[in-house]
């Protein structure tokens, strides 16, 4: 779908959607419980992966109105009779190539052609390293994959630099073995807070892991314990919000007020630091999770560490390209792992937007400065999206490509943008 966008403002409520990491993890956590019921999920592509690949694995899951109920395979589950398609979700590969390896069978996991890019290699190198064999059928550590079950515990040590999710997976796995498992993390941890969730749903879900968090973290998983979610309510997304709160306060004249943001583990969170610090008019009451921001305000250059929350990566370059100055967004190389290279894709974009940027293996360098209007790609990424529809309220008269994709984490968000009063229409089905 091409969207048109004109300059605008946005004015009013919004009820921020519902987080997509809290959602994949409760429903694999459900999956591998007895019975529980998921309020408020997240109901997108990415978490209907999730759902489709836990009923392969054997979970019954029934919608009945905003809630999920699950009925889970108490720790076992099933040699799916077919293969997993993961479609664009990179959560859902890593989390169920690791819920593969607790079968008694063989299991084959791939995705759409953007997941089949992304590596996973750490994580196939571990699980043949915990008795399971797992390989790539090309050889290139990308999926399709394909994983025989065994997994035991014992000491092993995994990459973290590339994807925490691959920790996240074998810290929901882990702990369903018959020995306890020791997890050195090498390298320096990417995207912690997204581990930080893991562990609080594991916990919420009655299995302990003990942290040992010196210079190289470690995590000691006990075996032979059980999950029981039993309910859980889904907390709004920080990520998600983040274009709205960047929107708002990047264009004069605009007033919203976001609800459902209570603090949680997300570090995505920081979204509200990073726009006061740019000088943005924004307060949070953390007790009734309300976010108010105003718009008008020159916003300053900033210098913005992506380890711990890439997700941020498209809203901040955006944020930099009308900011006064010049603005670095660093140590954000993981960014390229993701549905596509977001580094290239806003170094290929936002300058056509006039924008000043320089792009290096793990940064980038945006000199802030009026947009004007263009014609821009996509990428086919929700994120990419969302965040060039954000500069196109700046610019106006732009249009964005493969709009469709906000279908992977916000699938309202256009609807809610147009309801704030956004100008954005869809002027094309391609
Ligand atoms: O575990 C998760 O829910 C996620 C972890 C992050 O990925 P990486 O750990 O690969 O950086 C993040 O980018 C992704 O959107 C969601
Ligand atoms: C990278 C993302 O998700 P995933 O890794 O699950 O595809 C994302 O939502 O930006």
């Amino acid at each position: 779908m091409r969207i048109s966008i004109n300059k605008s403002s946005i004015k009013g409520e919004v009820f921020a959607p519902p987080s997509k990491s809290y959602t994949h993890r409760a429903i694999t956590l459900a999956a591998l419980s007895k019975e529980s019921i998921i309020r408020r999920p997240l109901i997108s592509a990415d978490t209907l992966a999730t759902i489709r690949a836990s009923e392969m694995f054997g979970a019954s899951i029934e919608r009945e109105e905003e809630n999920l109920i699950i009925h889970g395979v108490n720790g076992k589950p099933h040699v799916p009779e077919d293969v997993i398609d993961a479609a664009n979700s990179g959560t859902t590969l890593r989390f169920m190539t690791a819920v593969a390896s607790l079968t008694d069978g063989i299991t084959v996991l791939t995705g759409d052609s953007s997941l089949r890019t992304r590596p996973n290699g750490p994580l196939l190198e571990v699980l043949n390293r915990l008795g399971v064999k797992a390989c790539s059928t090309r050889g290139n550590e990308r999926a399709p994959l394909v994983v025989k079950g065994g997994l035991e515990g014992t000491k092993v040590n995994i990459d973290g630099s590339i994807s925490s999710q691959f920790i996240s997976a074998l810290l929901i796995t882990c702990p369903l073995t018959e020995n306890n498992t020791t997890l050195s993390i090498t390298g320096r941890l990417k995207s912690k807070p997204y581990v930080e969730v893991t562990i609080e749903m594991l916990e919420l879900a009655g299995v302990k892991i003990h942290t040992d968090d010196n210079d190289n973290i470690r995590f000691i998983i006990p075996g032979k314990q059980k999950y029981d979610l039993k309910e859980y309510t889904i907390p709004g997304d920080f990520s998600s919000a983040s274009y709205l709160l960047a929107a708002a306060a990047m264009t004069d004249k605009s007033e919203i007020t976001v609800k459902n943001l209570f603090p949680s583990k997300q570090g995505d969170k920081v979204i509200i630091e990073t726009l006061k610090q740019m000088g943005a008019d924004i307060a949070w009451d953390r007790e009734t999770g309300i976010v108010v921001v105003r718009g008008g305000k020159r916003l300053k250059a900033i210098t913005f560490d992506a380890g711990a929350t890439p997700d941020l990566v498209p809203t901040v370059a955006v944020l930099a390209s009308v900011a006064e100055g010049t603005s670095r967004i660093e140590n954000a190389e993981h960014v390229r792992y993701k549905e596509t290279d977001r580094l290239c894709a806003l170094a290929t974009e936002l300058p056509k937007f006039g924008v000043r940027l320089k792009e290096e293996r793990d940064s980038l360098t945006i000199t802030g400065g009026k947009l004007q209007g263009a014609d821009v790609h996509g990428w086919h990424d929700h994120r990419i999206v969302m965040a060039l529809a954000m500069a196109g309220m700046m610019a106006g008269n732009t249009t964005i490509d493969t709009t469709e994709a906000v279908s992977i984490s916000y699938p309202d968000f256009f609807k809610d943008m147009c309801n704030l009063g956004a100008k954005m229409e869809n002027i094309s089905e391609k």
